[in-house]
C-alpha cells in the first residue's frame, strides 16, 4: 500500500467561460498521482463535468493530505463566481473571482498549503474590461511573491525564455536594455541548473532585428546592447551563443548546440513551439519562490462548453509540476 502523501497541487480554472473548467475535469479523470485541489467555484465544475459528459467526484478540500486518489476525484477550494458563466462569453463580473483564485493559489504556496500551482488559461481582456490593470499570470504571481521572474515555454524538444512578455511590439526595443538582459539571463541560467539539472546550461540568445541586425545595417540593438551584454556575461562564465538570427536559430543543426533559447519578445519564438508542439508545451514561471506551470494555449472560447478541448497541455503542465516538486524534494533531502 502507498503511504506517501500525494503532492497537493492547486489547479486554477482561469476564465470561467473558457475551456479551463472542462480541462480540469479531464485532468481529474487521469490516474496521475497527485492530490488535485481545484481553486474555483464548485458549481462551475459540476456544470463543466456535465458539458464533458464525464463523471467527477467533487470533495470539499479540508487542507489535509491524502495517500491515494481514485481517478475522477477532485478536491475543491471553493471561490464563488461573480456571475454564472456562459461558455464562450467572458463576463468582466467574474474578473475579481479569477484574481481571487490566483491569490489563493499563490498565498497557499507561499504558506506551504500547496506544493505547486498549475493554471488553466484566463482571458486577460475580460479582467482589463473590469477596470483592473492586468497583463498575465506571470506578472500577477511575480508581484504577489515580490519576485523577479522570467517566462519560459518548454516542450520535450525545446525550451524558450522571453526577455519581454506581455508588451506591445512598439515598446519592445526600448525594453531590451543591458539590465533587462542581465536580469533575465541570470534567472534563466540559475533555473536551468536548479529546475532542469543542467550543470552548464548553453543558452542561445536571439537578435532583435532581421539577421540579428546584419552588422548594424538592419538595426543597432545587437551592436549597442546585446553583444556587449553577452560578452560581459560570458566573462562571468555563462555559456551563451549569439545573438543568433531568429529565423534560423531553430533549425535542427543549431538546436544541437544549445539547451535553451532566450527570445527578445513573445511572438518571436512562441509560434515555433506552438506550431510544432501545441499539445506538449508547458508555460512555466522561472524565479518564483514556488513552482508554477501552465498550459501553452488560451481560453479557446470557440470550443468552450463543447467538452472537446484537448487536455494534453494541462496534463503536460501537471506532469512537469510533479517532476519539479519531486526534484525539489530530492534536493532538499540532499540527493540531487
Ligand atoms: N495561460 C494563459 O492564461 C493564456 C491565456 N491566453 C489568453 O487566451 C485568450 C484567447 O487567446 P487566443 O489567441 O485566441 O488563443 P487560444 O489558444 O485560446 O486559441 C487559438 C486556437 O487554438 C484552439 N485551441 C486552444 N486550446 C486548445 C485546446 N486545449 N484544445 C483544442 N484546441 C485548442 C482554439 O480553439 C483556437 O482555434 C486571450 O485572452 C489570451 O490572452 C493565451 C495564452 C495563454
Ligand atoms: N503566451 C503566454 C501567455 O499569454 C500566458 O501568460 P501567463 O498568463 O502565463 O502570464
Amino acid at each position: 500500500m502507498n503511504t506517501q502523501t500525494l503532492p497537493r497541487l492547486a489547479i486554477t480554472a482561469g476564465e470561467p467561460a473558457g475551456i479551463g473548467p472542462e480541462l480540469i475535469i479531464r485532468l481529474a479523470a487521469t490516474p496521475l498521482a497527485a492530490n488535485f485541489v481545484a481553486v474555483t467555484d464548485r458549481a462551475l465544475l459540476e456544470r463543466a463535468a456535465q458539458r464533458c459528459g464525464q463523471a467527477v467526484e467533487l470533495i470539499d478540500d479540508d487542507g489535509g493530505d491524502i495517500t491515494e486518489r481514485t481517478p475522477g476525484q477532485l478536491r475543491v477550494q471553493h471561490i464563488p463566481l461573480g456571475a454564472t458563466e456562459t461558455p464562450g462569453r467572458p463576463d468582466p463580473a467574474n474578473a475579481k473571482h479569477v484574481l481571487a483564485t490566483l491569490a489563493e493559489a499563490a498565498d497557499g504556496c507561499l504558506e506551504g498549503r500547496y506544493a505547486a500551482i498549475v493554471t488553466a488559461p484566463l482571458q486577460k481582456s475580460s479582467i482589463n474590461e473590469a477596470g483592473i490593470p492586468f497583463s498575465g499570470h506571470t506578472e500577477f504571481f511575480a508581484e504577489r511573491a515580490r519576485a523577479d521572474v522570467v517566462m519560459m515555454l518548454a516542450s520535450p524538444e525545446l525550451r524558450v525564455s522571453l526577455a519581454t512578455t506581455h508588451l506591445p511590439l512598439a515598446a519592445v526595443p526600448a525594453a531590451i536594455t543591458h539590465d533587462t538582459l542581465v536580469r533575465v539571463l541570470r534567472i534563466a541560467h540559475r533555473e536551468l541548473r536548479g529546475k532542469f539539472g543542467l550543470v552548464e546550461p548553453r543558452i542561445a540568445v536571439l537578435g532583435l532585428n532581421p539577421h540579428a541586425g546584419e552588422g548594424g545595417h538592419l538595426g543597432r540593438e545587437e551592436l549597442d546592447t546585446i553583444i556587449p551584454t553577452l560578452d560581459a556575461l560570458r566573462a562571468e562564465g555563462m555559456h551563451l551563443l549569439g545573438p543568433l538570427p531568429a529565423d534560423t536559430a531553430f533549425v535542427p543543426a543549431l538546436r544541437e548546440r544549445y539547451d535553451a533559447v532566450l527570445a527578445m519578445y513573445h511572438d518571436q519564438a512562441l509560434p515555433v513551439l506552438k506550431s510544432e508542439a501545441f499539445d506538449r508545451t508547458v508555460n512555466l514561471t522561472l524565479g518564483l519562490p514556488f513552482i508554477r506551470t501552465s498550459v501553452d494555449h488560451g481560453t479557446a472560447l470557440d470550443l468552450a462548453g463543447t467538452g472537446r478541448g484537448d487536455p494534453a497541455s494541462l496534463i503536460a503542465a501537471t506532469r512537469m509540476a510533479l517532476e519539479l516538486v519531486a526534484r525539489r524534494s530530492a534536493i532538499a533531502q540532499g540527493h540531487s
